[in-house]
């Protein structure tokens, strides 16, 4: 068992009266180690691939386990819990919290796991040093660039030490040569700490890092290639 793995995963979104299929029958597995990204057109299920996955939403069918538990069988809270301590989310507005530092906002996943607070401030330096951003833990987000708030948003998926990391469009609001960095700085933390990333993407560069990339279309997956 890998990671993450679907079985003919199906999503159904009710729009007034029109059903939109945005799933149809996925089946994938993603390893441990997994370097991979998920691209295909706009509206090919992208996104919807990356919520099921991140237990953010519940499919309509099919089989989803991440972590080796069939995340069907397991209650709101467990599936909560599932999320806290073993999903790392990177988006690609970043989703910080405007009104705390980059320290405060790295901390965040930490107190809410119990962590104690020395301890989840230690924990969270060392995030911050490991992406680059040492000495910058009191600023805001408004007060870094692009760049630096996606490596706050990565030091903040990173350090629960989760298994897997999940990345939607993570570069789509950096310049290239941002973007170029952040790609190398999570393929540096992928070899280094084994964790699992799945990016869904439009980026042409992310799709040549990854080490597999898969290809959407309708909701189905039309090709898939390794390197
Ligand atoms: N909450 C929702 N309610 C209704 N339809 C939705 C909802 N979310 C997504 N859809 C539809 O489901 C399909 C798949 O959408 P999804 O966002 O997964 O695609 P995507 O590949 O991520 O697209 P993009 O590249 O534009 O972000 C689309 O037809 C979209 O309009």
């Amino acid at each position: 068992m890998g990671v993450v793995d679907t079985i003919a995963l199906y999503k159904d979104y009710e729009l007034n009266d029109l059903k939109i299929h945005a799933l149809r029958g996925v089946s994938l597995s993603f390893e441990a180690g997994a370097f991979a990204a998920v691209a295909g057109p706009s509206g090919s299920g992208k996104s919807t691939f990356l919520h099921l996955v991140g237990c953010l939403d519940t499919p309509t069918a099919g089989s989803l386990s991440v972590d080796e538990r069939e995340v069907a069988s397991l209650s709101r809270n467990q599936s909560a819990l599932l999320r806290r301590q073993k999903i790392g989310f990177i988006f690609q507005a970043y989703n910080l919290i405007p009104v705390l530092s980059a320290l405060e906002n790295v901390s965040l996943p930490l107190v809410l796991l119990g962590i104690e607070k020395k301890e989840a401030r230690q924990q969270s330096l060392r995030a911050l040093e490991e992406v680059g951003l040492g000495g910058m833990e009191h600023r805001r987000p408004k007060e870094m660039s692009g760049g630096q708030q996606q490596r706050v948003a990565i030091a903040r998926a990173l350090v629960k030490k989760p298994s897997l990391i999940l990345a939607d469009e993570p570069t789509a609001n950096l310049d290239s040569t941002t973007g170029r960095a952040i790609l190398d700085l999570m393929l540096a933390l992928n070899e280094k700490e084994g964790t699992t990333f799945i990016f869904s993407t439009h980026d042409p560069m992310v799709m040549e890092f990854a080490r597999r990339l898969i290809m959407l279309r309708d909701g189905m997956v039309e090709s898939e290639s390794r390197r």
